[in-house]
């Protein structure tokens, strides 16, 4: 018996149109797309017109487990996955213990394909413990399931270990994922570096911090041919190295979240640094690298969107700005507040050319299965109703993570039906 989605309008990648479709999902794969399809024996489900797009991919999340429980775990992390119509995300290694070894990657996979609701990748560490000290088995971690290697959460402060690490990335045709960050100008700010900073007598992050890093590994990916992925870009300065180290034929690709695209340091301003739900890592900025951002979007210089999803617990959100942790949850209206910003209130770019950057993109550039539509291709989809405008409430989020500033905001797009290899994982 199939599962057959009636009545809904498929989204043509290439050209946009929204086309009606019936489609047969058989097994772990689309098997068939036309017009009509006969009902009988198949488990049916009406879309009532609503729009079925491939699943949605996110690079970036942190799903906790082990050791931050309280946080979220790959189960209720992976389910807030589904609801935000996500099929596939890669999950970071800042866990405790950090994801550092074979056995890691292992648990990671079998805990989602066990209690998961999406299917996760791990990234592997590039050094042991993110202590920037000592190379992991980067051949090891790869044989064990390693989407690509990472140190997010901290930068790799040593130029020659992360020379290294990107050497033998080469070698191996594995992606590095880089946080850019270089601690000594960060030094132990907690919003971006600049005038609101100043007025509110909190340490700042410059931009520098940012850039300067992705300088440097462009310049080793250069030099060793390494595939290197800049995360959560959030500088103007940034946006410009990224772009120009495309235009040299350099494989750099890059990644920005909703937060850097919509929101800026004005929001801390206007409540006087009082709201820890605004602090993340990088931390938003000024509206002069907010539009670089989004001029990069839109150019192809940034090449997908990646939530960054970083939940942590109430009670440490409730501590002053300075103290509190970095990190905003997103996996459960990413795709919504975006298409209601960029594609429905501004018209900067269509509908296909957001979901590019939702799926498509994220699946090319780590060489995934994943991000079509198509007789034959995998079964990962998600079904979004571009019409019924909503709240974001977090609480109604499956993820354990309430600490997002776009609480309140009202969207559509919102996911209806989402079905990972062939299994409905989220149903509205
Ligand atoms: N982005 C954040 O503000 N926080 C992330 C770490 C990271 O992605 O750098 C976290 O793990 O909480
Ligand atoms: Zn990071």
């Amino acid at each position: 018996m199939g599962l057959l989605l009636k009545g809904g309008r498929v989204l043509n990648l290439e050209n946009g149109e929204l086309e009606a479709r019936d489609v047969l999902v058989e097994g772990r794969h689309i098997t068939r797309i036309a017009d009509s399809i006969e009902a009988d024996a198949h488990e049916v489900v009406d879309l009532g017109g609503h729009v079925v797009l491939p699943g949605f991919i996110d690079m970036h999340v942190h799903l906790r487990q082990p050791g931050f429980e309280g946080k979220e775990t790959i189960a209720t992390g992976s389910q807030a996955a589904a609801r935000g119509g996500y099929t596939q995300v890669a999950c970071m290694p800042n866990t405790r213990p950090v994801l550092d070894t074979p056995e890691l990657m292992k648990f990671v996979i079998e805990t989602a394909e066990r209690e998961g609701f999406c299917t996760v990748l791990p990234y592997g560490a590039i050094t042991k413990s993110e202590l920037g000290e000592e190379l992991t088995d980067i051949k090891a971690l790869r044989e064990a399931g390693a989407v690509a290697i990472s140190d997010d959460g901290v930068g790799v402060q040593s130029s020659s270990m992360m020379r290294e690490a990107m050497r033998v990335a080469a070698s191996l045709d594995v992606p590095v994922v880089i946080h850019s960050e270089d601690e000594d100008l960060a030094k132990d700010g907690c919003m971006n570096e600049g005038v609101v900073s100043k007025r509110l007598g909190l340490p700042g992050i410059p931009g520098l911090a940012e850039s300067a890093m992705i300088a440097r590994d462009i310049l080793l990916a250069q030099e060793t041919g390494a595939h290197l992925h800049v995360c959560h870009i959030s500088d103007a300065w940034s946006v410009e190295l990224v772009r120009w180290a495309k235009s040299m034929g350099l494989n750099v690709t890059a990644e920005v979240t909703p937060h850097h695209l919509l929101l800026t340091e004005a929001i801390i301003d206007a409540t006087d640094g009082a709201d820890a739900n605004m602090k993340v890592n990088p931390p938003l900025r000024t509206e002069a690298d907010r539009q670089a951002c989004l001029r990069g979007l839109l150019d192809g210089t940034i090449d997908m969107i990646a939530t960054d999803h970083a939940p942590h617990m109430e009670e440490e959100k409730k501590r002053p700005f300075r103290t509190a942790p970095f990190g905003f949850v997103g996996l459960e209206f990413a795709f919504p507040v975006l298409y209601t910003e960029l594609v429905e209130k501004n018209n900067l770019l269509p509908l296909h050319e957001l979901v590019q950057k939702f799926a498509t993109n994220p699946a090319q550039v780590f060489k995934l299965n994943g991000g079509r539509l198509a007789e034959g291709a995998l079964a990962d989809l998600t079904v979004v109703d571009l019409n019924t405008e909503r709240t974001i409430n977090p609480d109604e989020f499956y993820s354990k993570g309430r600490n997002t500033p776009f609480a309140g905001q009202q969207v559509k797009g919102w996911t209806v039906l989402t079905v990972n290899q062939g299994r409905i994982t989220y149903q509205a």
